[in-house]
């Protein structure tokens, strides 16, 4: 069988220095294949945008190995162009990654002559390529990102990541700074470049509503901890740890949502995720169910 697309085996991260150093991810695994989207799920706090960020090679990692395409990555300042260009982010607020100054076409157009293998005139028809790969209308290329709603601006900044050709997509939170009905347009078309183009995605998410339309694979993160992984489905309907249960069912019903405070309090304050806290936290559910409606 060959390679996964993505590999990551005994992955840790630690921030700051001497006495303060603390591991925020630790031992963390996992394989992706090709065209398929893995779900990185938790608390917040809990070291998804770390672990993604490690593989975007954002964060130097303390310990472990990620492979990509069969590869060994180092640090960034030692990727290839290939690695480099074969893994693209895009991020929540789509506003802040895009130059306000410039017109779409040239945030577009600039990868492009960063990859330097187009003249102008292929970049021009390589632009419109991308505008169609996203649904948008090349009328706005002469437009800036303000004149731009938050959907259109996550169209651009999704299409500037293709611009590199990538074989993996990490979307970081990609669709939380959107209204409803463009998480659903944006997570469409998603799924939809997912198929067109191969491309496998590390999808990270607070909401399960998209994770189950969009993932293959699930993965739990608590306390800097893959703690559960598997199947979405075998993930989201026969979850094997509380904390999972605790995670889904703060996305079903307020007062969970209200426990879901409470834990991201606890981790916030530095504090553990015990089984006394999670005892507490089902206790606030379980009052809520005994409520009269
Ligand atoms: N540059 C940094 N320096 C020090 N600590 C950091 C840094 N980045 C993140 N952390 C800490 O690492 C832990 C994990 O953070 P991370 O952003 O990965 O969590 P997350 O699960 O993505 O959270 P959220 O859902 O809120 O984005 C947190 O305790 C955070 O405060």
């Amino acid at each position: 069988m060959s390679a996964p697309l993505l590999s990551i085996r005994d992955l840790g991260v630690a921030y700051g220095e001497g006495a303060s150093r603390r591991f925020v991810l630790q031992d963390a695994g996992f394989d992706l294949e090709a065209g398929h989207v893995m779900a990185i799920v938790g608390e917040s706090g809990s070291g998804k945008s770390t672990l993604v960020r490690a593989v975007a090679g954002l964060t130097t990692p303390a310990t472990g190995q990620i492979s990509f395409q069969g590869v060994r990555l180092p640090a960034l300042g030692k990727r290839s162009k290939a690695m480099l260009h074969g893994i693209q982010m895009v991020f929540q607020d789509p506003g802040a990654s895009l130059n306000p100054r410039h017109a779409i076409r040239a945030v577009l157009e600039e990868p492009l002559i960063v990859v330097g293998k187009l003249d102008s005139p292929a970049r021009r028809r390589r632009v419109e390529e991308l505008m169609d790969l996203v649904h948008l209308d090349h009328r706005l290329l002469d437009l800036r990102p303000a004149a731009l709603s938050g959907g259109q601006k996550q169209r651009v900044a999704i299409a500037r990541a293709l611009a590199m050709e990538p074989r993996l997509l990490i979307a970081d939170e990609a669709l939380s700074a959107l209204d409803f009905a463009n998480q659903d347009k944006i997570s469409a078309l998603l799924l939809e470049l997912k198929s067109r183009l191969n491309l496998a995605m590390l999808f990270v998410s607070h909401d399960m509503r998209s994770v189950r339309r969009m993932a293959d694979q699930v993965c739990v993160v608590q306390n800097g901890r893959i703690i559960e992984q598997g199947p979405t489905a075998e993930v989201l309907y026969h979850p094997r740890t509380a904390y999972t249960q605790l995670l889904l069912a703060a996305a079903l019903n307020p007062a969970a949502a209200l426990a879901d405070a409470r834990l991201s309090a606890v981790l916030e304050a530095g504090g553990a995720v015990t089984d006394e806290v999670l005892a507490g936290v089902m206790e606030i559910i379980r009052a809520d169910a005994r409520m009269p409606v």
